[in-house]
């Protein structure tokens, strides 16, 4: 990790507000990069990791726990920020239905200039499913870079999580806007966590 990684991660991170609805986006005054996945991948527990800090995003054990687009500003005045996405594939939500979700996010992604690339979290244990793949096309139609993650890498054996990653390797070739390279990480271990400041900061100056 270059010295200037590490100044920008352990420097000001903050929460920059909450939006339930696109009229309420932040000026798109900096470089933006999302975080999606299935709801309970652990997209807000690995930002978290990022960051270095315990609760920034709000992780939990109940399923559709971030039902907002959460933006928090790394560095201040901010050099770029991190989108918490509301996960997706969930269909209990207490507050919005999956339809309202898929609309939410689907304008964001198309709709933001600043916007440099989407993380898409696969659980480790589960692979790329049917619901990951609609998401891709729907990057790949848009022309949304997107960078797929595994998560919770210390839930499974070595040999398991070589499988997967052969088969997520595989899957993602086919599709056009995924960049061609896997980051994989456990959030509780810490594993992985250097590797993808270093690929976000790419994707920042992208
Ligand atoms: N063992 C293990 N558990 C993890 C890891 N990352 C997240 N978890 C757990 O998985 C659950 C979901 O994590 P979240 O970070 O809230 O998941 P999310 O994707 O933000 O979920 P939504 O906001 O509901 O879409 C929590 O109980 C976390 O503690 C990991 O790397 N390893
Ligand atoms: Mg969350």
């Amino acid at each position: 990790m270059t010295e200037t990684t590490t100044k920008i991660f352990s420097g000001p991170i903050s929460f920059l507000k909450s939006a339930p609805k696109l009229e309420f986006l932040p000026e798109p005054t900096v470089p933006e990069i999302a975080f999606a996945g299935r709801s309970n991948v652990g997209k807000s527990s690995l930002i978290n990791a990022l960051v270095n800090r315990n609760n920034l995003a709000r992780a939990s054990n109940t399923p559709g726990r971030t039902q907002e687009l959460n933006f928090f500003d790394v560095g201040d005045p901010a050099v770029f920020r991190i989108v918490d996405m509301p996960g997706y594939g969930y269909a209990k939500a207490p507050i919005k239905t999956v339809q309202q979700w898929r609309y939410l996010i689907n304008d964001y992604l198309r709709g933001r200039v600043v916007l440099k690339r989407v993380f898409v979290l696969i659980d480790s244990r589960h692979g790329i499913k049917e619901v990951d793949h609609d998401i891709m096309s729907m990057l790949d139609s848009a022309a949304i870079s997107y960078r797929i993650v595994l998560t919770k890498t210390d839930k499974i054996k070595a040999s398991d999580l070589a499988a997967v990653e052969t088969d997520t390797m595989a899957k993602l070739r086919k599709h056009v806007a995924a960049y061609p390279d896997l980051s994989v990480t456990s959030a509780e271990k810490r594993g992985g966590i250097e590797d993808l400041r270093a690929a976000v900061l790419e994707a920042v100056a992208s």
